[in-house]
C-alpha cells in the first residue's frame, strides 16, 4: 500500500471523531484525544491513525516524513457562515455604531447591507476575487480549511450571479474549499420597501431558478428579522427554494425573537444562524428536527449585543457550531480562532465543545460531515498543527494566531503562518 506522507511525533491527536450526526449534550465535550500519534496519508486522504512509530511497518523510501515536533493536531477548521464575495468597506458607519446607532436603522437610512450592494455592484469580478482571495489566504493562516460563502450583495440577478462565480473561481483556484450559499433575500431594495412581493417575486420567480440552473448555489438562505424579511416571507421563499432542491439556512432571531427557530425546525433546515433572540420553544423544536444551532459570537461581540445563550442549547440537545459570520457591516473578522475564544468567553463553553464546534459539527451545518470535520480514515487530511500544547491554550491565549502549520488534502499550505501554496 503506497504511503505518500506520514505526520509525526503528533503530542496530541484531537480527533473529533465523529457519530454518524451532530454532536449534542455531554457529546460535545468529547473529541478523542490520542497522545504520542501519527497520521498517514494517500492521495490526499487519511488512511491510517497510530501511536508511535508503528507507521515504520507501512512506509518504505517514496514516503514523505513530516516531523509534528510534539505540538497539538486537530482536523482543519470549518467557518460555516461568510459573506466572503462583496465589494467595499463600512468603516464609515463605525462611528455611527459606536455612538449606538441600532444596525437596522443604518440598513433603514439606506447604509449597512445596503451599501456593500452598491460597492458589489460598482466593482468588477477581479476586483471581487482579489479582495476575496486576500479574506481567504488570512482565513487559511488561521487554519481554515473550508468554508461556506454567500451571495447577497447584488439583490438583483445579475450581481448576485458575479458574487457567486467569484466565489466558484475561488473554489477551483484556492485550497480553501467552499460550499455557496444564494442569498437574495438578504435586503429589501429601497425601491421594493413599500411592495416586498415583488422582490420576493423576483426572488422566486427569476433568480432562485436561475442561479440553480447554473449550478451557482447548494443552500438558500434568508435574512429573517425585523425590518427585512418576515417570518411568513421567510417561509415562503424557503419552501419555494426547498421545492427546487436547495438545502436551507436561515439567519434566525438575531436582534428580534421572530420565531426564526421554529422556522427551521418546520422546514427542517440544515442550520439556523445567530439565534440570541431565539425562543426555549423553538431551540427545542430544533433539538427535535435536528437543525444545526450555528453560533456567530463575534458578531455579538462587534454589535455589543448579548451573547446566544450557548450553554441552554447545549442543554437542550440542540447541536452547536461556531462560525465567523465574516462580512464588511456586523463582523468585519475572518478570525476564526478569535470567534473560539470568544466560544469560550462569551459564550462559556468549555474548550472541547468549541474545538467540536468548529470541526465535526461545523461539518454538519454545510453538510460536508461524509469529508470533513474530523481525523478518521477515509476523510480528507485537512490538518492543523498548532503551536500549542493542548486544547485549553488555544482559549486561554487569546488574540493571537496559534497556528503553526496547515495542511489541505496532505498538501502543505501554510508554514510559518504564511500561506505558501502556488
Ligand atoms: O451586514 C451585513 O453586511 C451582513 C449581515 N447580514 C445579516 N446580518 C449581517
Ligand atoms: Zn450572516
Amino acid at each position: 500500500m503506497r504511503v505518500d506522507l506520514v505526520i509525526k511525533n503528533i503530542g496530541k491527536l484531537v480527533t473529533c471523531k465523529g457519530l454518524g450526526r451532530p454532536k449534542v449534550g455531554q457529546e460535545m465535550n468529547e473529541v478523542d484525544i490520542i497522545e504520542d500519534a501519527y497520521i498517514a496519508i494517500r492521495d490526499g486522504k487519511i488512511i491510517e491513525i497510530g501511536i508511535k512509530n508503528d507507521y515504520k511497518k507501512i512506509t518504505n523510501s517514496y514516503t514523505k516524513i513530516e516531523d509534528a515536533k510534539g505540538l497539538l493536531v486537530t482536523p482543519g477548521l470549518i467557518d460555516s457562515h461568510t459573506h466572503l464575495v462583496h465589494g467595499g468597506s463600512r468603516e464609515n458607519e463605525f462611528s455611527k455604531k459606536l455612538s449606538g446607532v441600532p444596525y437596522i436603522e443604518i440598513l433603514n437610512q439606506g447604509g449597512g447591507i445596503l451599501s456593500t450592494v452598491n460597492s458589489t455592484k460598482e466593482a468588477s469580478s477581479e476586483d471581487l476575487y482579489d479582495k476575496a482571495k486576500k479574506s481567504l489566504d488570512r482565513m487559511l493562516e488561521f487554519g481554515v480549511t473550508s468554508a461556506e460563502a454567500k451571495s447577497g450583495y447584488g439583490l438583483e440577478l445579475d450581481t448576485e450571479i458575479k458574487q457567486l462565480n467569484v466565489a466558484k473561481k475561488l473554489d477551483k483556484d484556492h485550497p480553501i474549499d467552499l460550499v455557496h450559499t444564494f442569498l437574495g433575500a438578504h435586503a429589501i431594495p429601497i425601491k421594493y420597501k413599500e411592495n416586498h412581493k415583488e422582490y420576493i417575486d423576483i426572488i422566486v420567480e427569476q433568480m432562485m431558478p436561475k442561479v440553480k440552473e447554473l449550478g451557482l448555489a447548494e443552500f438558500c438562505d434568508v435574512f429573517c428579522e425585523e425590518g427585512v424579511f418576515s417570518i411568513e416571507e421567510g417561509e415562503y421563499i424557503l419552501s419555494k427554494a426547498k421545492e427546487m432542491g436547495y438545502k436551507l439556512k436561515i439567519h434566525a432571531d438575531e436582534i428580534v425573537s421572530l420565531g426564526g427557530a421554529q422556522l427551521s425546525a418546520k422546514l427542517k433546515c440544515t442550520s439556523s444562524d445567530h439565534l440570541m433572540a431565539a425562543s426555549e420553544e423553538g431551540l427545542k423544536m430544533m433539538a427535535k428536527n435536528n437543525v444545526v444551532a450555528n453560533i456567530l459570537p463575534a458578531t455579538s461581540f462587534n454589535l455589543n449585543k448579548s451573547y446566544a445563550n450557548a450553554r441552554k442549547m447545549i442543554d437542550l440537545g440542540v447541536a452547536l457550531s461556531l462560525s465567523s459570520d465574516y462580512n464588511p457591516g456586523s463582523c468585519p473578522s475572518e478570525n476564526l480562532q478569535f470567534v473560539m475564544q470568544l466560544g469560550c468567553l462569551g459564550l462559556k463553553m468549555t474548550p472541547n465543545e468549541v474545538i467540536n464546534a468548529v470541526t465535526i459539527n461545523a461539518a454538519y451545518a454545510i453538510d460536508r460531515q461524509n469529508e470533513i470535520g474530523s481525523i478518521e480514515i477515509g476523510k480528507k487530511a485537512d490538518l492543523v498543527v498548532f503551536d500549542a500544547p493542548n486544547v485549553e491554550y488555544l482559549m486561554y491565549h487569546f488574540g493571537v494566531n496559534h497556528v503553526d502549520k496547515v495542511y489541505k488534502e496532505g498538501v502543505l499550505v501554510v508554514e510559518n503562518k504564511q500561506v505558501i501554496y502556488n
